[in-house]
């Protein structure tokens, strides 16, 4: 459904060239959800812009959902849905009326239209809401209606740019459901990209993980996991952060020791035996720990190992929670 060939896209600023996306070459096949992670400023939306014929790439090409990017980007468009961060509101009109405009633009005649917006409504759980005002819904109301209206031309491959973000967690784990029963039911391709990493390993079958413009891994949330081998301790402090780094580096059996905000990650080979000596070795240089947490790798830990930085940073500072 899409064969990216070294994509790339540079920007000229006042300080220089950007290189925003530094040639990718990926695959996604029909009927996959796919996710699309990486830390801020990595090169996620201008990927998803390249793709959606709203840059054009420096160099590279790709193929999406059979239509060549280059050479015929209207033909991609007809073929794409692309749901944009924040919406495309109108906030006067009601959800049945954004829905038929939208069809509109895509040249549906009007009885289709109606008979789409009204099948929509069904399938994304906002029947009953057809004639309110869209500046009425609530956040999860609003991003089905954003879904509903990336849909209206039936693609087969679908672009959502971070579906979820300020979702609370029973809006967001229903608009997994919601993803989910589309590929289900009509085999529809989803292409997401996404801050939560809990949503990455629970939605995607798949995960591209881009960092300074390049594919640094992917595979499915278990076979990046399983990259991370070994244990993952997690030491929580509230003061001396690079001292305790320094000493847990120095230890027997730690292979990576990377900081993210107060907390101390630690890849080791055993867990037992590695937590021993690292509280040992932190007591004896009196580093005062708030806690310390033996575990499998997270998806989290594969970003740090891959990027050297927690997503789960970004994560809070776009949202701030
Ligand atoms: N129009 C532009 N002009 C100049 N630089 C740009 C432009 N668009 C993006 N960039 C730069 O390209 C790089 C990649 O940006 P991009 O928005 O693709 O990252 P991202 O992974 O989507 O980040 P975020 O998660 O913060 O949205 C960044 O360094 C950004 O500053």
């Amino acid at each position: 459904m899409i064969h990216a060939k070294g994509l790339a896209r540079s920007f000229q600023t006042k300080r220089g060239t950007v290189e925003a996306v530094r040639g990718v070459d990926f695959q996604v096949s029909a009927g996959e959800i796919v996710g699309f992670l990486g830390p801020n400023g990595a090169g996620k939306t201008t990927t998803l812009r390249l793709l959606t014929t709203l840059l054009r790439p420096t160099s590279g090409t790709a193929e999406v959902a059979g239509c060549n990017l280059i050479s015929d980007p209207e033909a991609v468009r007809c073929k794409i849905g692309y749901v944009a961060q924040g919406g495309s509101a109108a906030p006067d009109a009601t959800v049945t009326e954004e829905l038929i405009y939208q069809a509109r633009l895509y040249r549906i005649n009007k009885t289709e239209a109606a008979r789409r917006a009204e099948q929509l409504c069904k399938e994304l759980d906002l029947a009953g809401l057809e004639s309110r005002r869209s500046s009425t819904l609530s956040g999860g109301q609003r991003r089905r209606l954003d879904i509903a209206l990336g849909l209206v031309h039936s693609p087969p491959l679908v672009f959502l740019d971070e579906p979820t973000v300020g979702l609370d967690p029973q809006a967001r784990a229903n608009l997994w459901d919601h993803i989910r029963r589309l590929r289900d039911k009509s085999n529809t391709t989803i292409f997401l990209t996404t801050h939560y990493l809990d949503e990455a390993d629970a939605l995607c079958d798949r995960i591209l993980v881009i960092d300074h413009g390049k594919i640094v891994a992917e595979g499915t949330p278990e076979e990046l996991k399983r990259q991370v081998s070994g244990d993952v301790i997690h030491v929580e402090l509230s003061s001396e952060l690079e001292k305790a780094r320094k000493i847990c580096s120095a230890l027997p059996g730690i292979r990576k020791a990377v900081l993210s905000e107060e907390t101390l990650h630690l890849n080791v080979d055993d867990g037992g035996q590695a937590m021993m000596n690292v509280l040992r070795a932190l007591d004896t240089a009196q580093v005062p720990l708030t806690s310390i947490q033996l575990s499998r790798p997270t998806l989290d830990d594969v970003f740090l190992t891959l990027t050297g930085r927690s997503l789960r940073d970004d994560e809070i500072a776009k949202t701030g929670k």
